[in-house]
């Protein structure tokens, strides 16, 4: 049996798991099966390979579909967190397939650095020469960013407004990504913006994304609707995140909860489409 301990950032669920205690033969299957099981948004492989200051892990995060991302913002605040707690530290930093970012944990809340977004269409990745900016995709005025994973974002009226399961699929599928990309829909309001997102790899709505915060406000920035160096509060269902903006980098800051903790088959029946 492999021992999981359960963790969520603004309700993006997360099991975590201890990489160096523990070998999972088939990551893939082994997530599938438990993302299934708990209603949980991916798990979370970590392994701490440096305890001396700051400590260093690696992250993995594998999803209900079997896939991997290549970055998570709310997984990865639970992550620094879950370093943190097991090395006593305050600063983590964590490998992940899309660089490696700095953490800070203060309690609950969790600060991540989480890099340079890009607009580039190789770095999204979209296809053509040029970024995609307020282009129509599926009825829908987006812009295309990588904040660590590919959004596609659509400012709206009213979010609550949106058929998202309707909506967002023929944008997450769009020829224009070659990769999908996440589905990121946002309303600007008196205090920041409220956000809904549609996750590839969940293939469904969750609670809350990191990465999609993030690029809610890159993308307000960039069409002039925030300042390029700014503190901007992000809603999505699940709570609020805060992304400040500093023109080329963007760190992500929000609450992180400890949920429990359990065990599971090491290698269970496989539950993903091949
Ligand atoms: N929930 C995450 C994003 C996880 C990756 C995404 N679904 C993808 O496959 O691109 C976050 O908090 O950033």
């Amino acid at each position: 049996m492999i021992p999981y301990d359960l963790y969520h950032g603004t309700s993006n669920d997360f099991a975590i798991v201890d990489a160096n205690a523990h070998h999972v033969p088939d990551r893939s299957a082994f997530a599938a099966s438990l993302c299934a099981d708990l209603g949980i948004d991916g798990v979370l492989f970590l392994a701490i390979n440096d305890a001396t200051r700051p400590p260093r892990a690696v992250m993995t995060l594998v999803q209900p579909d079997g896939g991997t991302a290549a970055m998570c913002g709310n997984g990865a605040r639970c992550a620094a967190r879950w370093v943190a707690a097991r090395t006593d530290a305050d600063e983590v930093m964590l490998d992940t397939q899309a660089g490696t970012r700095r953490t800070v944990v203060d309690g609950d809340d969790v600060a991540v650095e989480m890099g340079a977004p890009a607009f580039d269409p190789a770095a999204v990745p979209v296809t053509g020469d040029s970024p995609l900016v307020r282009e129509d995709i599926a009825g829908y005025t987006v812009t295309a960013v990588n904040t660590g994973v590919p959004h596609a974002v659509a400012f709206v009226d009213d979010v609550d407004a949106i058929d998202i399961a309707a909506d967002a699929p023929p944008i997450r599928h769009h020829d224009r990504f070659p990769e999908g990309a996440n589905a990121t829909f946002a309303e600007e309001t008196e205090t920041g913006f409220r956000q809904r997102t549609f996750e590839r790899g969940v293939e469904g709505e969750t609670q809350s994304c990191g990465t999609g915060a993030v690029a809610v406000a890159v993308v307000a920035a960039r069409e002039g609707r925030v300042p390029e160096n700014a503190t901007v509060s992000v809603s999505p269902p699940g709570g609020t995140l805060t992304i400040e903006l500093d023109g080329d980098t963007a760190v992500l800051h929000g609450p992180t909860t400890v949920v429990g903790d359990g065990e599971a088959d090491a290698t269970p029946a496989r539950q993903v489409d091949t």
